[in-house]
Formats: C-alpha cells, structure tokens, sequence
C-alpha cells in the first residue's frame, strides 16, 4: 500500500523533485529527468537510462559516476516520452555521443527509438539498447521479446563503466550488448503492488501461494506454486537461472558471475540475506565464483512482495566493468575519481536547455478562415475525448490490470488532458485544423509517456497533417486522415490486426469510415456508423489472445477481457461524434 502521496497524478514528479533535492551532490534535474551534477569529460560517451517511476533506485537513483550520465524519468509505471529522453540526453551528452539503454517495453523502445532518431538527425550519434535478461517472459529462443528487470543493472553498469574508460560509441554498444546476452533473471512474488490513490493491489496471491516469473510493474506471475522455505525459494532462483545458460557457457563450472538478489519493494533485506546464504552455496556447489555480489533493493516495483535472482555470465572484458568503481545516489563501489562539479557548458548544453513549449514558442501558420473554423470543431472534440477518458479512467485501468499494469486509464487521462490544453492554446493563436491537431499530438505524446501515448500522438499527427489549414476539411479528407493514422499506428508499433491491441478498434473504425464516406453517407453519419464497429470490434478484443505488449506473457489470463487500449479507442471515437454532430464540419 503507498500510503504518503498528494495527489496521485503527481506523485511521480514530486518524488524526483524531492530525490533531486536529497541527492544535490550527485544529481541535477533537467526537463525529463536528471543528469549527473558532477562535470563528465569532454568526449566521453554518454549512457542515459530510463523508464516509468516506481521502481526506485531505478533509473534516477543510478545515475552518478561510473554509472549512469542521465535518467529520463516517466510517470508511474509508464516509459518516459521522447521528448523527455531527449532532452535529458542533450544535457547528458557531452560530445562523443550517446547509449539510450532501458528495459525491453514497448511504451519504452516506442519513446527511446524516437528520441533517438532525433537525437541522430541533430548531428548527436546515438544508439539505443533494450535490456531483455528477464527468463519468464518468453522462451530462450525468442529472447528478443523478453522484458528488463534487475538486469538493468549489470548492463547499465557495464556500458556505463566503458564509457567512463574513455570507450568510443560503437565499443561501448557492443560491450553493453554483450552484458546483456550474458544477463539472466528470474523472480518470485507472494503479493502486488498498489499504485499511489489505488485501493487495491495490481494482483493478490491466495494465502500460502506464490507467483512465479513475476514482473516489475504489477503484472501478475506465469504460474503459482505454494509458498517455499527461503532455501526452497533459493534452489528454485538458482535451478531455474542454471538451465538456462548463454550462449558461451557450456556449463556452469568454473565461471565467473556477477550476481544480484533484488527485493522488490517489501522483502526486508534480512530476508534477503537468509535466501542469499543458500544462493551463494548453491552457486558454489555448482562450480561458479561468484563476483562482487549485490543483496538488496536495485530495481522495485513499489511495495510488491517479492524477489529476484540475475546472473551475469562475466568474460575478461566484462569484469572490470562490472568491478569498476561507481558513485550514484543508490548505488557505491569502491572510490571514484574525484571530479569538479558539472558547469553547464561541460555537459555540452545549458540545464536549461529544455525543448521549447511547441504550442508557445513555435510560430502558427496561418490559417484559412474555414480551417479555423474546423479547428473549433476539433478542439470541442479534444474535450470529448478529455471528458470521456476522466469518466472512464478507472474502469480502463482496471481491464489494463487484468494482464498489464493498471495504468492505462492513468496514461490516457494526462495525455488527453494536455492535447486539450495544448488545442485550446493552438486555437487562441489562431491555429487551423492541421496545426491545431500537431500540437494537441505533441502533448499528448510528451505528457502520457508509455505506449498509448506514443501511438495516440501518431493518430493526431496524422489527423492533423491531412486535415492541413487551408481547406475546409471534408468528409474525404477526416478519412484520409483516419486511415493515415492506422497505417502509421501500425508502422510505429508493429501490431497487426488480431495481436489484441488497440489496432484491433482502430482498423475496422477507418475501414467502416471509409466505406460509409465511399457510399456518400456525411462525415457526422459515417462517423456514427464507424464508431459503432470500432465498438464491436474493441469488445471482440475479449476472445483474442495477446501476441504483443505487456500482456504478452499473461496471455491465457487476458481472454475474456478486451484490450484496454482497443477499448478506450472505441469510447473515444463515441465520443468524438457528439462533438462532430455539432458541427457544420
Ligand atoms: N505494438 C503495439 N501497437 C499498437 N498498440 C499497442 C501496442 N502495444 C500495446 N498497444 C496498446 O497499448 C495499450 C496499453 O497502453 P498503455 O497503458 O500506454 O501501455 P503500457 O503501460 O504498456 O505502455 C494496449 O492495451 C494496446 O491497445
Ligand atoms: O512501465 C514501464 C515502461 O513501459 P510501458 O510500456 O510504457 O508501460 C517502465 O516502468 C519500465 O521502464
């Protein structure tokens, strides 16, 4: 139970500001995140992790020498935006480019990837990493799908400590990669989390049981077994991580590993330590040297019960990495350099460098009288959509709970909240349609963060660059837009119809648009009738079975309860025609 918060809306933002006020030493905010406040030598590669708050001391708490040079930090249990990665990485960088690493989740690989095609368009060479070490969530030969945990760590570290060695960009890529290829983790829960304002924890497990391969963000475990003694849970960690060897080791004797015991949030580090003991037999017995060994809380996922073991196969290259000494907020090995505290102008950019404000600082194209006009229609739509989002808000993070983390009502109350303010802003600028919409999509993408943000900031994006502000937008042109914006769904996330995703609404709404305006039907009616089968469509979602994002894993769990983000589409696009039918649009 998170028990001290103010509003919970916040509680992500106000935990930084006061973890930055704590750790002035060590870190400095910046727009989206923090930065090491110590000064990071001219060409150095910078590492600048990230991903949703709630899992302290990930990210922000590994920032710091030897460790991370930035933290984008998003919203609770929802990857930061792209615009958030990006301006963390321009105070991060300091001139010899930078790593993006984070863990493997889409509202992450969706964000990081596009901060970091911005990032090289600028001229800043870039390449991002998803870290993939967690052994649960798919089978060894599709580990390309598996999630991050506590192996974030030992690649983080890694990276971090190659480039602090003064490695160049594409040595520090591989050596990362190779942490990673080389990491495992596998993890046990007896009870979930609850989210700050939650009543109720992500999952519960009957008394006397236990989750097995659990995950960081609530997700409840693949499969539960009853409650073991903490010798049992140790041979369980360890069995599990010795099947399932890298590539490299063909057997466990005689290796070198570094090790990590994570609690996740309310296993008390004695507890830790009684399994630990076990563990370290174990590894001993099966022949393996364990190597600077970390007990305690390194990736959380708030006051979830629960434990995880990683083992990082070392190489030659690899240990010093690993041994390296390190000084974050959260994190200590042995005596780092001493170094001067950062000036702005060692970082490369100044603080405060932030992104300007899209809607205040960017010049309005001017607009046709008719396109005005469309773009009132579309801000009343923006407030529909606001509207029907805070209405639904719970019940959409409850059918996210069911197989995701819960917070999908939460992601898309803050982004439909900003795309209206930032719409309202545009419009008093004298905005058309086009533009009205660019900016509405902006906001929503930066202020949601996680994988609906991203995929809802294409959809106004596309709406909005076919709608332009010169004509007076028809029919023709809202299902141009319409299918514009499932085609750029599609090529943004790589879902396809019938993976269980908000793709599933989506495709069927522009088709059903498209047919109606094809048959002469006017926008408002057509909308109707699109609307209509975006909502068949969304609550067919509940037959089918997830082939991609978080709900992945817990696929048998999902059938019967449709797709939270099909579902929300669906109550959007309701929304949206009472808005239209108001209109003469
Ligand atoms: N690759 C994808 N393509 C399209 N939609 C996706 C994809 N992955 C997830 N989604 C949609 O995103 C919804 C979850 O959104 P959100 O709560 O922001 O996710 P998360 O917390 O996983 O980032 C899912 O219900 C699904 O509809
Ligand atoms: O939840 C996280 C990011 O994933 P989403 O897919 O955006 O939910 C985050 O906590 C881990 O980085």
């Amino acid at each position: 139970m998170t028990r001290l918060f103010n509003n919970p809306a916040a509680f992500a933002d106000e935990a930084l500001e006061g973890f930055a006020a704590a750790h002035r030493r060590l870190v400095r905010c910046v727009p989206g995140g923090v930065v090491r406040a110590t000064a990071t030598a001219p060409g150095q590669v910078a590492v600048v992790v990230g991903g949703g708050s709630g899992h302290y001391p990930a990210f922000s708490g590994l920032v710091g020498q030897g460790l991370a040079h930035g933290a984008a930090v998003g919203n609770v249990f929802a990857s930061p935006s792209a615009q958030q990665v990006h301006q963390v990485a321009r105070a991060a960088q300091s001139g010899g480019g930078v790593l993006l690493a984070f863990g493997n989740y889409a509202g992450d690989v969706l964000h990081f990837g596009q901060a970091a095609e911005r990032l090289t368009a600028e001229g800043v060479p870039c390449a991002t990493l998803a870290v993939t070490d967690d052994v649960s969530s798919a089978a060894a030969g599709e580990s390309q799908k598996r999630r991050g945990v506590a192996g974030d760590l030992a690649v983080f570290k890694t990276a971090a400590a190659a480039a602090e060695a003064g490695l160049p960009l594409a040595e520090v890529v591989r050596l990362a990669r190779l942490a990673n290829a080389r990491t495992r983790s596998f993890g046990i829960a007896f009870s979930g989390c609850t989210l700050p304002g939650a009543d109720a924890p992500l999952f519960t497990v009957p008394a006397g049981r236990m989750a097995v391969g659990l995950g960081i963000h609530g997700e409840p475990g693949l499969a539960e077994r009853p409650v073991p003694s903490a010798d049992e849970a140790a041979e369980l960690l360890v069995s599990t991580l010795l099947h399932e060897l890298p590539e490299g080791v063909e057997s466990p004797r005689g290796q070198r590993a570094g090790v990590i015991l994570n609690g996740l949030g309310s296993v008390r580090y004695e507890e830790l330590f009684v399994v630990y003991r076990q563990v370290a037999r174990l590894l001993a017995e099966a022949g393996v040297e364990t190597v600077d060994p970390e007990v305690g809380e390194l990736v959380t996922s708030f006051d979830m019960a629960g434990v995880s073991l990683t083992l990082f196969w070392l190489t030659d290259e690899l240990e010093p990495l690993w041994t390296a000494p390190a000084d974050a907020p959260a994190y200590r090995k042995g005596t780092v350099a001493p170094v001067a505290a950062a000036e702005p102008s060692t970082t490369g950019e100044a603080p405060e460098a932030a992104d300007p404000d899209p809607v205040e600082n960017t010049a309005v194209p001017e607009a046709s009288e008719p396109s005005r006009a469309a773009a009132r229609t579309a801000l009343a739509a923006l407030g529909a959509i606001e509207a029907t989002v805070r209405a639904h808000a719970d019940e959409l993070g409850r059918i996210d709970a069911v197989a995701g983390d819960g917070d999908h009502g939460i992601g898309m109350r803050r982004g439909s909240e900003a795309a209206h303010a930032a719409g309202r802003r545009a419009l008093e600028r004298g905005a058309g349609a086009g533009t009205l919409l660019h900016h509405a999509a902006d906001a929503w993408a930066d202020r949601a963060g996680g994988t609906s943000g991203a995929l809802w900031g294409v959809i106004l994006r596309a709406l909005g660059t076919a709608l332009g502000d010169t004509e007076r937008p028809d029919a023709h042109a809202v299902s141009v837009g319409v299918d514009a914006a499932a085609d750029g769904v599609m090529r943004l996330g790589k879902a396809e119809t019938g993976d269980k995703t908000m793709v599933d609404a989506l495709v069927p709404f522009a088709d059903a648009l498209s047919d109606a305006v094809g048959g002469g039907a006017p926008l408002a009616a057509a909308w109707d009738t699109a609307a209509t089968a975006a909502d068949a469509a969304a609550e067919a979602t509940a037959g089918l079975l997830p082939r991609l994002g978080r709900a992945r894993p817990h696929a048998e769990k999902s059938l019967g309860t449709p797709d939270a983000g099909a579902v929300s589409l669906a109550l959007i696009v309701r929304a949206v025609h009472g808005a239209l039918s108001g209109s003469t649009a």
